[in-house]
């Protein structure tokens, strides 16, 4: 049998692997982890047309779907946006959306970049 060869991550795909694991540490609860039904959130699907969650991203980053950190960055800011969008003020999750998308963005500007990638050097 042909041995499948392990494709190799590239530099990007390592890159936003780590960035992803240093993201979902910051969602202790696991608010974004998968992706929101409409039996969680009532209404979800008819107000949030392009959902997103961290799973999600996961999968786009093993399916090399990322060509740039930036359309990384985009769906990142397009999950915490939906559950600012969908949920009221008061809501943890709004909350919680609120404070992600504050590190998150901190974490994923390029002259930041080293700074959540430490232990990796
Ligand atoms: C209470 O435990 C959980 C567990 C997983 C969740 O989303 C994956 C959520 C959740 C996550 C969200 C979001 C992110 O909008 N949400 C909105 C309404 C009701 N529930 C949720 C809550």
């Amino acid at each position: 049998c042909v041995l499948k060869l392990k494709q190799q991550k590239s530099p990007l795909n390592k890159l936003l692997e780590h960035l992803l694991r240093f993201l979902e540490k910051r969602d202790p609860h696991q608010f974004f982890a998968w992706p929101v039904t409409d039996d969680m959130a009532p209404g979800y699907s008819s107000i949030i047309h392009k959902p997103m969650d961290f799973s999600t991203m996961r999968q786009k980053i093993d399916d090399h779907e990322y060509g740039a950190l930036t359309e990384f960055s985009d769906d990142f800011k397009l999950m915490c946006e939906n559950a600012i969008k969908y949920n009221h003020v008061d809501t943890v999750y709004n909350k919680a959306a609120k404070r992600l998308l504050q590190v998150g963005m901190k974490h994923l500007q390029p002259e930041n970049l080293m700074r959540s990638l430490k232990p990796m050097s």
